[in-house]
């Protein structure tokens, strides 16, 4: 034993004092806060607002203030977290925000609605792309979250497709960085793995570490990676590929961790709704376009973001559901609609286009 023991020991007693007397600070601050909160929806509700308090720009404000301030040693990301878990619950005093997403439980669709709204955000999974979006225009749900695109293998185009028929708006964005894992049940003998599970875009992802580890074992396209991890929680002869939340939710073992032949591996989901956001400082805008099919379309369609100095993030195409060989363009830009500059590149771009829908103007993904 060290001679420094006692010492020690009454460092170590000193310091838990002093944490359970800022944990009590803390617990009195948030008490404050969620009364702010409180009154802040009383304040909305005499005001005849809708009677939903949440408002994305106010949010993402918060968030961003959070990050700038941070004297560390947290950090930034660690920080704006612990700040999205306190405005959650304050948000879920007055009525919890219902949330739809792309299930089932344990999909990376669900851990983004759950980063984006925090954990106090009452969620649903449903089955497909579509039914999130009818959900939310049903008013079932006050917001829905689906992927949209991933960075090694592009667009989702059932998410693009639905913006054509549907009303709804785009009132954030969310990215996560996707980590896959390969995974096994208590009943799985590792040596006799014949078939690997999981979604399309997932098995495309890990590609390449298959073709070096499991080059002669079957890969089976399932509806979800959690599809994935709940089949093979009964059969000995498979393995999944899926995320921590399929592994958590199922039980299953991680073989191989990270598994993604990219590192940088992300997908960004949107968050949509009725209400048109504010803006909040630092913003994107989603754009849905139709174009005639005459010679110099394009340019005359991109020469006014130029002309703006506006910076375009994406540029997308889909054939048009109304015709053979026309098309739509999903255009996104930094900059909210009420911008002056962005306003003015809208109108240009109205008077060439044959359709034009503005998705939406929505704070930058703050998380
Ligand atoms: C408190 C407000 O309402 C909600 C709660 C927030 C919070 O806890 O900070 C922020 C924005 C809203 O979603 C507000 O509008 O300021």
């Amino acid at each position: 034993m060290s001679e420094n023991k006692p010492k020690q020991d009454e460092r170590l007693l000193e310091l838990r004092n002093r944490i359970d007397t800022i944990d009590s600070e803390i617990a009195r601050l948030i008490s404050e806060r969620a009364n702010c909160a409180l009154e802040v929806a009383e304040v909305k509700k005499s005001n005849g607002e809708d009677a939903l308090y949440y408002r994305p720009e106010r949010e993402a404000q918060v968030l961003r203030r959070a990050m700038e301030r941070n004297p560390g040693p947290l950090t930034n990301e660690e920080m704006a977290r612990l700040f999205r878990e306190i405005m959650s619950a304050c948000l879920a005093l007055e009525e919890p925000i219902k949330v739809a997403y792309l299930g089932p439980e344990g999909t990376f669709t669900q851990q983004a609605a759950l980063k984006h709204f925090g954990h106090s955000a009452v969620s649903k999974p449903l089955a497909a792309i579509d039914e999130v979006f009818r959900e939310v225009e049903a008013g079932a749900v006050n917001y829905g979250v689906v992927p949209v695109e991933n960075s090694t293998e592009g667009v989702v185009n059932h998410t693009l497709d639905n913006f054509m028929t549907s009303n709804l708006k785009i009132c954030g964005e969310v990215e996560l960085r996707i980590h896959q894992h390969l995974m096994i049940s208590d009943i799985t003998r590792k040596e006799s793995i014949t078939r690997i599970y999981s979604h399309a875009q997932s098995l495309a992802q890990c590609r390449k570490w298959l073709d070096s580890y499991y080059p002669n074992v079957e890969r089976v396209a399932v509806a979800s990676n959690a599809e994935a991890a709940r089949r093979v929680k009964g059969e000995w002869n498979a393995a999944a590929i899926a995320g921590d939340m399929a592994a958590e939710l199922y039980g299953l073992k991680i073989l191989n961790e990270k598994i993604e032949d990219r590192p940088d591996n992300s997908t960004r989901f949107l968050i949509i709704g009725s209400q048109a956001v504010p803006p909040s400082g630092d913003d994107k805008t989603s754009l849905m376009v139709s174009m005639r099919n005459a010679p110099g379309a394009l340019h005359d369609l991109l020469a006014p973001f130029q002309h703006h100095k506006i910076d375009l993030t994406r540029v997308e195409t889909r054939p048009a559901q109304s015709g053979n060989w026309t098309y739509v363009f999903f255009i996104d830009f930094v900059g909210h609609r009420e911008r002056e500059n962005v306003a003015a590149a809208l109108k240009e771009v109205g008077a060439c286009a044959s359709d034009m829908k503005v998705l939406g103007s929505y704070p930058r993904g703050v998380l």
